[in-house]
């Protein structure tokens, strides 16, 4: 089958995910080439845990077609789980048994062979470190040791596709690194493709692809570059010890300035090359100036900002109670 030809990893039609009269998922249409990684983003109730539990076989969509490497989850769903490797939120390994026994389970379960098996739980145990606990209990491990054992038991029966709820909500920060070094090594050694959700911005930025979810609905979606570009936010910000006067001066020169918590800003599409005319501009003590480009944060807020307040018209400059004075900002900049 030439590339042109390839299935999408997995590939979600209008999907609509309901409860009752809630729509937990709203006509959501996404997919991704294999050996990529996608980012689901959203606050609480967005949608992302329903939108993988359909994906994973776990649950019926209300409407909609979803498909793994081709495979209809619906009409050919033990076709779709093999390609599929699940981490969940919730832990579900046996606290009890020792790490080599849970995947000799799992193994079990999805009807290896025992040599196979055998050769596979080496491999595994070996890519993600663990060869050296494999006789040890599951609950004399850390959370992210045991969070790593579920990520190698899920990848056992050789799936094509990793989806992982939250894989490192509840982590320190030591071991949700590791984590994700044991990920990208997954997708860069075997072209595992990987969908994941999450709550924190910097692991957002591992993804190839981002989409942030709302209501149920996409209202972000490309790579971090594009969603960071897309949201014009990039300024020249300079502090001193009288802001009013460095605003004065620089409107005086002809910037436009705003005001934000961290001193004065000057907007434009490429910082650097404006900061000599922004220094020359003035004339102020205790000058420092700095160079800010959009964060993750700085995307996922304007996201949020977007629709939880619309309305307002292009350079209204209204206060927008409850959102940090430097997101007002990019929301009247995005218009
Ligand atoms: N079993 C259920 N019964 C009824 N409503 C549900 C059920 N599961 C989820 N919901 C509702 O569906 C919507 C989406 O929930 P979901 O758990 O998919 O969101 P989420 O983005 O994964 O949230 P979180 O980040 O908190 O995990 C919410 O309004 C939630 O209350």
């Amino acid at each position: 089958m030439s590339t042109a030809e390839a299935p999408a990893a997995f590939e979600l039609t209008d999907l609509v995910v309901r409860y009752g009269k809630v729509r937990a998922v709203d006509g959501v249409s996404i997919s991704s080439p294999p050996g990529r990684i996608t980012a689901l983003l959203g606050p609480n109730g967005a949608g992302k845990s329903s939108l993988l539990g359909v994906l994973s076989t776990a649950s019926r969509p209300a409407s909609g077609h979803v498909r793994v490497f081709g495979h209809d989850v619906l009409t050919a769903p033990v076709a779709a789980r093999r390609r599929l490797g699940l981490v969940f939120q919730e832990r579900t390994l046996d606290k009890e048994l020792s790490v080599e026994r849970n995947l000799w389970f799992h193994a079990r379960l999805f009807g290896m062979q025992r040599s196979d098996a055998r050769a596979r739980i080496d491999l595994m145990l070996d890519l993600f470190e663990l060869t050296d606990r494999r006789r040890q209990p599951v609950e004399d491990l850390s959370g992210g040791l045991a969070r790593r054992v579920e990520i190698a038991r899920a990848l056992l029966h050789r799936p094509n596709l990793l989806i992982l709820d939250e894989p490192t909500n509840g982590l320190d920060p030591t071991a949700r690194a590791a984590v994700w070094a044991d990920l990208l090594r997954l997708r860069d050694r075997l072209g595992v493709t990987v969908l994941y959700s999450t709550h924190y911005m910097d692991e957002a930025e591992y993804a190839d692809e981002i989409v942030i979810l709302r209501k149920g609905r996409v209202v972000r979606q490309g790579s971090l570059g594009s969603l960071k570009s897309s949201l014009d936010s990039s300024r020249i910000v300079v502090s001193c010890a009288d802001d009013d006067a460095a605003a004065r001066q620089l409107r005086t020169a002809g910037f436009e300035p705003l005001h934000e918590p961290g001193g004065v800003a000057v907007h434009c599409a490429d910082p650097e090359s404006r900061i000599a005319d922004v220094v020359r501009a003035l004339d102020v003590p205790g000058l420092t100036v700095a160079v800010h480009h959009p964060s993750m944060n700085d995307v996922y807020l304007a996201a949020a900002v977007e629709h939880e307040s619309p309305g307002l018209a292009p350079g209204d400059h209204r206060e927008q109670p409850g959102l940090p004075h430097e997101h007002r900002q990019e929301r009247m900049s995005t218009q």
